[in-house]
């Protein structure tokens, strides 16, 4: 494959960024310059730049070297792809992501999450960090997602629109369970044995377009539509990531609360929202591998 061609010049007709045939490529260079064979598949977004620490690291890739790979241009985000072990758990983890508006097609965005799947992975956990809808929800809190609004899918913007290949998944997806019931189960298990209990939720995230922060009246319109959190990623990686059926797991950090309320005096940042997630990091840190012990076992079950 070419690996000299430019980020966001990438594709070409007869290859667009979805299609099957550059996937495979992707993977299969990968799978050339590694000896880890990934079951776990993580993307950790703003504000989780350390968790991977937490990796026994083998192979560590920038975004910008691997062919056709979309980098991340947002402060925060590493853009480095990351495999190794966590305990004896083989994961492939990217430190940052792209996002849709930072110009990618929908399809680039999740090119990652398939070139997972073609390198073995069967389980996916996926971070965002988002604005609390819910009033009882507080900043330091998680929410583990049970499902999710995709106002980009819903209009169109879907990572499943174009040709159609049944080697990712069928034409036609059923999405009424994207979020692994057991995944979530051992969420909240992890959660309970460290104690973590109070600070954790599940429920229905929403994922906007972005870059703007959202308006008291989208706030309002966006809880009285009975959603929890919001932000700017995950819903089209769970979908992809679904659609070629790894069992996905998300979950938002609650990095600042919405602006309910006109004249409020209200201030959020990029980089409030980095050090909020910032503030998080060890206690994610412990969930997480919490989780991965859990998942462990069910793995060894289907081990190849
Ligand atoms: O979704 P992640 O990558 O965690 O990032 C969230 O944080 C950024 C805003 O501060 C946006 O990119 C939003 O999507
Ligand atoms: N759209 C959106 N994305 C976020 N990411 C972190 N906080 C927010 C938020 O309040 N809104």
């Amino acid at each position: 494959m070419d690996t000299k061609v430019i980020n966001g010049n990438r594709s070409r007709p007869d290859h667009p960024p979805g299609c099957f045939e550059v996937v495979k490529g992707v993977a299969d260079w990968l799978l050339s310059r590694t000896d880890v064979r990934p079951r776990i598949g993580m993307i950790c977004g703003t504000g989780m730049g350390s968790v991977p620490g937490m990796i026994n690291v083998r192979n560590e890739f920038a975004f910008e070297d691997i062919p056709h790979f979309p980098v991340s241009t947002v402060k925060g985000h590493a853009g480095k792809l990351i495999l190794g072990f966590i305990g004896s758990v083989p994961v492939m983890c990217m430190k940052g992501r792209a996002h849709y508006y930072e110009g990618y097609d929908i399809a680039q965005c999740v090119l990652p999450v398939r070139v997972m799947k073609e390198c073995g992975v069967t389980h996916m956990m996926i971070s965002n960090a988002a604005g609390a809808l819910n009033e009882n929800f507080q900043v330091g809190d998680v929410m583990i997602m049970k499902d999710h609004v995709n106002f980009l899918g819903l209009a169109g913007v879907n990572p499943l629109r174009g040709i159609s290949d049944d080697r990712f998944g069928p034409r036609f997806l059923l999405t009424s369970r994207i979020y692994d019931k057991e995944m979530r189960q051992m969420a909240k298990q992890a959660a309970k044995e460290l104690g973590y209990e109070s600070q954790f939720h599940e429920g229905v995230f929403a994922m906007v377009g972005g870059p703007n922060f959202e308006t008291v009246a989208e706030c309002r319109m966006l809880r009285m539509m009975g959603i929890d959190t919001v932000g700017m990623s995950t819903a089209h990686e769970a979908l992809a990531g679904h659609h070629c059926g790894i069992k996905v797991f998300a979950f938002s950090i609650v990095t600042n609360k919405c602006d309910m309320e006109y004249d409020s005096g209200y201030h959020i940042s990029h980089d409030q929202i980095l050090a909020s997630g910032f503030r998080m990091e060890l206690m994610i840190r412990m969930w997480i591998s919490t989780i991965i012990s859990l998942l462990s076992a069910e793995l060894e079950k289907t081990k190849s």
